[in-house]
C-alpha cells in the first residue's frame, strides 16, 4: 500500500470511529426513552383491569364498559408500536455501528464549489447536531448516484428538484466489520469486482442476504422504478431478480414511508421454505416484512375444507413418475387448456349466460325434510329483475333464504321433538333462558304465564341452536351448488364448443372423476374459485398496494388474470425465467411470461443476463442447456468445472455419501442431494440418514439448517447451495424435463457433482463437451 493509500485508510478509520461515538451517543439516548416506553408497557399490562371502568349490570354499562376497554387497549398498543418502532431503531444503530457504511462518493454538484462526501449504509445518520448526514441511507435519491455512475460526469434524480447534474470526483468502497476498516477500494466501472468477489465466494446462507452494498446498475433500475403498473422482469438463473425484489420492497417503504406499510405489500413466493428463506432479509435491512403468501395458500383458503385441493408439487410428481404416457398426454392437454386465457374468456362467457339460466342450487333441509328445495331458491332468483348482476341477485336471495329460515324457525317451536329436546336440557340452558325473562322485565312470579313463557323461550333456544348450521350456510353463500356449476362445463356438450383440445371428452370425464372424489387438481383450482368469484361477487382487496410475484413463470396466464382482478389498484412486479417453468415445462403450457395479458402501455420489462450465483465454470455449462444461453454472462468468479460420474445403480447411496463427505471435509457447509422426485428423495434419505447427519426436505419443510440435505427438484427452486450433487442425472431425459434439469444444476455456488447411472442424459447433448469433466 502506498503512503497515500495508508493515509487515506487512516483518514477512513478515524471517520469509522467517529461516527461510532456518535452512535453510541444515539444509542444511549434512545435506550433511555426505550427504558421508558417499556415500563410504560408493563405497567399497562398489569393494571389494564385496573384502569378501566368495568360494569355489566346494565346494557348502557355493559356500553361504557366496552368503550373503556377499547381506550385502554387502543392506549396501550400505541405504546407497543412506539416500543416496537424504539427497538427497530436501535438494532439499526446496533448493525451500523458494526458496518457502519459501504460506499461513499464525492460529488460536485454543477454550480458549487466544492463536492460533497456521501457514505452510504443501510440507514441514514444525521451528526450530533442534526445538521448533516453522517450516512445517508442506501435509498436516498443521492445514493442512486454509486449504483449507477463510475467517477465522471454523474446525475441523479429528486422527488422535490428534479435532475441534479454534477461530476462524481471519488467513488470508494469499505468492508468494515465490527467497526474496523478491512477493505478499502477506489473503483472504477462497475460495483467493485473485489467486493463482489468476496460476498460471492463466500458460504451459501441458509437465509438470503441483502445485496445493498453490491447493487448492480440494471438491478438499481428495477430496484428504483416507480413509473409502471407491471413490471416485469426476466433474468437468468442467480442474476438477483429475488435479491432485487427483496431491494425493492425495501425502497419503497423508505420513498413512500408514511402512506406504504409492509401490510401493503405482499409476496407470492413458491413454497413455504423459500418464505423462510428471503424471511431475514428485510429486517436485515431495519424494515418489516412484507406479507408472504404462497397461492397454493391462497386457494386452500378460498376452497375451504370441503376438497382436497392438488397442490402444484403433487401435480409435479404425478407428471415426474409418467405412470403411464396416455394419461399424461390426457392431464397434459387439459393442464394447457385450463391454464390459457381463451379457458377464462369461455368462464366470462359462462357466466354472462348464467345470468338467464343455468344456475344450480342446494336443498336447505332440516331433520330429514326440505324447507327450501334448490328448485324454489332457482325459480326465485330468476324471478328476479335480469339487470341485477349475478352477485346483487345472490344477495337478494339470501336475504330471502334468511327471512324464511326465520319463519321455519317460528313454525317448529311447536313441533313434538322440541319438546322432547327440552327435557334433556342442561341446568346451565334453563338458567340462561331464566335470566333472559328476567331481563325482559316478563317473569312476574311462579304463575303459570311465566311457565309458559319458560317454555317458549326454551323451545326458540332448542330450534335456534339446530337451525344454526342453516343459517351458517346460507350466510356463506352455500346453497349455491357451486361444483356442480364448474362441472356443467364439463358435462353439458353446448357450453365449450371452440377451441377445445383434442382429447375434450376425456379430460371431461377425468375432471368429473377427480370431483366426484373430492379432489380439485391444481389445474381447476384456480378456473373454480373464479367462477365462484363471478357468481357471488367478490370485494377486490384494497390493502395490498403492491404485488411481486417470485418465479412468475409457474403462474399461468389464467392465474395471473385472475390475482390481477382480485388487487386491482396493485401495481405488480413479477419476477421470473422462462427457462426455469419447470410446471409448464413439463405440461408445455403458456405462462404468464409468455403471455401476459395487460396494456403495453402499462407494462415496462426488464432483462437480467448476467448471473452472480455459480461459478464460471458452472454457468458456462448450465448455459449450454438452455436455448439462448449463450446471452448469460457469468460473473467472474473461478471454480471446478462440473464432473459427471459414472457409477452403477447399486453403488450410486454409497457414492454419494463419499462425495458428501468430501464436500463438507472442503469446507462446504450447505451440500444438497438433489433428486428428481419426493419419492426418490425419501429413498436416498431412508439410506443414508444413519451414516451422516441428513435432513429431508418435503413439501411441507418451512425451514432448514446448514448440513447435508436431500431435497426433490422442484422444491429446490430459488434457493441455494454450497455444493450440488444430483441424484441421478440420467433420469432427466425427456425433453419436457430440460428446464427442471436446467434449475436444478443453477442451484449450486461452488461444486456441481452430477452421478449418472446410464451415461450422460440427452438433454446434455447441445452442452459442450469442454464445460464438464467426464469420470
Ligand atoms: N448485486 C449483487 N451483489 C451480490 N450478490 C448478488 C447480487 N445479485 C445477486 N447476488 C447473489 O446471487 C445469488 C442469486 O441471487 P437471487 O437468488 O436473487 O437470483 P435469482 O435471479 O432470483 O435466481 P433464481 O432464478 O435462480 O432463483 C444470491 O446469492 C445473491 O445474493
Amino acid at each position: 500500500m502506498s503512503d497515500v493509500q495508508n493515509k487515506d485508510w487512516q483518514v477512513e478509520q478515524e471517520r469509522v470511529s467517529a461516527v461510532g461515538e456518535e452512535i453510541d451517543r444515539k444509542v444511549k439516548a434512545l435506550k433511555q426513552n426505550t427504558g421508558k416506553v417499556r415500563s410504560d408497557v408493563l405497567e399497562m399490562r398489569k393494571t389494564f383491569w385496573e384502569d378501566v371502568t368495568v360494569n355489566t349490570d346494565e346494557p348502557d354499562d355493559m356500553i361504557e364498559t366496552a368503550a373503556s376497554i377499547k381506550q385502554q387497549a387502543e392506549l396501550l398498543s400505541e405504546r407497543e408500536r412506539t416500543h416496537k418502532q424504539l427497538d427497530r431503531h436501535l438494532k439499526t444503530l446496533d448493525r451500523l455501528k458494526y458496518s457502519p457504511y459501504f460506499g461513499r462518493i464525492d460529488f460536485l454538484e454543477k454550480g458549487e464549489k466544492s463536492s460533497d462526501q456521501v457514505y452510504l449504509g443501510i440507514a441514514s445518520l444525521m451528526d450530533e447536531q442534526d445538521e448533516n448526514f453522517l450516512i445517508y441511507d442506501w435509498r436516498a435519491p443521492i445514493s442512486s448516484l454509486y449504483y449507477d455512475y463510475s467517477p465522471g460526469p454523474a446525475q441523479y434524480n429528486t422527488p422535490e428538484e428534479g435532475i441534479i447534474v454534477g461530476e462524481m470526483t471519488l467513488k470508494r468502497q469499505f468492508i468494515i466489520r465490527n467497526a474496523e476498516i478491512k477493505g478499502m477500494f477506489d473503483t472504477g466501472v462497475t460495483i467493485g469486482d473485489e467486493m463482489l468477489q468476496e460476498v460471492l465466494g463466500n458460504n451459501a446462507s441458509t437465509q438470503m442476504k441483502s445485496i445493498v452494498a453490491t447493487i448492480q446498475r440494471e438491478q438499481n433500475e428495477i430496484i428504483r422504478n416507480e413509473s409502471s403498473k407491471v413490471l416485469i422482469v426476466q433474468g437468468a438463473a442467480g442474476s438477483g431478480k429475488t435479491s432485487a425484489a427483496l431491494q425493492r420492497v425495501a425502497y419503497l417503504l423508505y420513498r413512500y414511508r408514511g402512506t406504504l406499510n409492509a401490510e401493503n405489500i405482499m409476496l407470492f413466493s413458491p413454497n413455504s421454505l423459500f418464505n423462510s428463506y428471503v424471511a431475514t432479509v428485510l429486517p436485515e435491512l431495519g424494515e418489516e416484512n412484507m406479507q408472504q403468501s404462497t397461492f397454493q395458500e391462497y386457494l386452500n383458503h378460498r376452497i375451504g375444507k370441503a376438497f382436497d385441493v392438488e397442490d402444484p408439487f403433487t401435480q409435479m410428481e404425478y407428471l415426474l413418475s409418467g405412470e403411464s404416457e396416455v394419461d399424461d398426454q390426457i392431464r397434459g392437454e387439459g393442464i394447457r387448456f385450463k391454464a390459457s386465457l381463451h379457458f377464462k374468456k369461455i368462464i366470462d362467457q359462462y357466466a354472462s349466460d348464467l345470468s338467464s339460466q343455468g344456475l344450480l342450487f342446494r336443498d336447505l333441509s332440516f331433520r330429514g325434510d326440505v324447507i327450501i328445495s334448490k328448485k324454489e331458491i332457482y325459480d326465485y332468483f330468476y324471478s328476479l329483475e335480469k339487470s341485477y348482476s349475478i352477485p346483487n341477485r345472490i344477495q337478494i336471495v339470501k336475504d330471502w333464504l334468511l327471512k324464511e329460515l326465520r319463519r321455519a324457525v317460528k313454525r317448529e317451536r311447536s313441533r313434538s321433538w322440541v319438546e322432547e329436546e327440552i327435557q334433556f336440557l342442561e341446568k346451565e340452558d334453563y338458567m340462561e333462558a331464566f335470566k333472559k325473562l328476567q331481563e325482559k322485565n316478563r317473569f312476574s312470579e311462579n304463575t303459570f304465564d311465566d311457565f309458559e313463557r319458560e317454555q317458549r323461550l326454551l323451545a326458540e333456544m332448542v330450534v335456534k341452536e339446530k337451525f344454526k348450521p342453516l343459517f351458517v350456510r346460507v350466510k356463506n353463500l352455500r346453497f349455491i351448488d357451486t361444483t356442480q356449476v364448474y362441472l356443467q362445463l364439463f358435462e353439458q356438450d353446448n357450453i365449450i364448443d371452440k377451441g377445445l383440445p383434442l382429447n375434450w371428452s376425456k379430460i371431461c370425464t377425468l375432471t368429473v372423476k377427480n370431483f366426484h372424489n373430492m379432489v380439485i387438481p391444481y389445474e381447476d383450482a384456480t378456473p373454480f374459485v373464479y367462477l365462484q368469484d363471478l357468481i357471488e361477487g367478490r370485494k377486490s382487496n384494497t390493502a395490498i398496494r403492491h404485488i411481486f410475484i417470485d418465479e412468475a413463470q409457474d403462474y399461468s396466464p389464467f392465474q395471473f388474470a385472475f390475482i390481477q382482478r382480485l388487487f386491482p389498484y396493485s401495481k405488480m412486479t413479477l419476477l421470473g425465467d422462462f427457462n426455469q417453468a419447470i410446471f409448464s415445462g413439463a405440461t408445455g403450457s403458456e405462462t404468464v411470461l409468455t403471455d401476459l395479458n395487460v396494456g403495453d402501455e402499462d407494462v415496462e420489462s426488464f432483462v437480467l443476463t448476467k448471473t452472480y450465483r455459480s461459478t464460471r465454470e458452472i454457468v458456462e455449462f448450465t448455459s449450454g442447456l438452455i436455448n439462448g444461453g449463450e446471452k448469460i454472462e457469468p460473473f467472474n468468479r473461478k471454480g471446478r468445472k462440473p464432473v459427471i460420474e459414472m457409477v452403477e445403480p447399486t453403488k450410486l447411496n454409497s457414492a454419494i455419501l463419499a462425495k458428501m463427505k468430501e464436500m463438507k471435509d472442503e469446507g462446504h457447509r450447505t451440500v444438497a442431494v438433489i433428486c428428481r422426485t419426493s419419492a426418490e428423495s425419501q429413498k436416498v434419505y431412508g439410506a443414508l440418514k444413519n451414516e451422516l447427519p441428513l435432513h429431508l426436505i418435503e413439501k411441507g419443510t418451512v425451514s432448514y439448517e446448514k448440513g447435508n440435505l436431500v431435497i426433490p427438484s422442484y422444491l429446490a427452486k430459488g434457493i441455494e447451495f454450497d455444493a450440488v450433487i444430483l441424484y441421478d442425472c440420467s433420469q432427466y431425459k425427456r425433453e419436457g424435463e430440460r428446464k427442471l434439469f436446467y434449475t436444478v444444476c443453477t442451484r449450486a455456488m461452488h461444486e456441481l457433482h452430477m452421478f449418472a447411472t446410464e451415461g450422460i442424459n440427452p438433454l446434455m447433448a447441445s452442452v459442450s463437451k469442454d464445460a464438464y469433466k467426464l469420470i
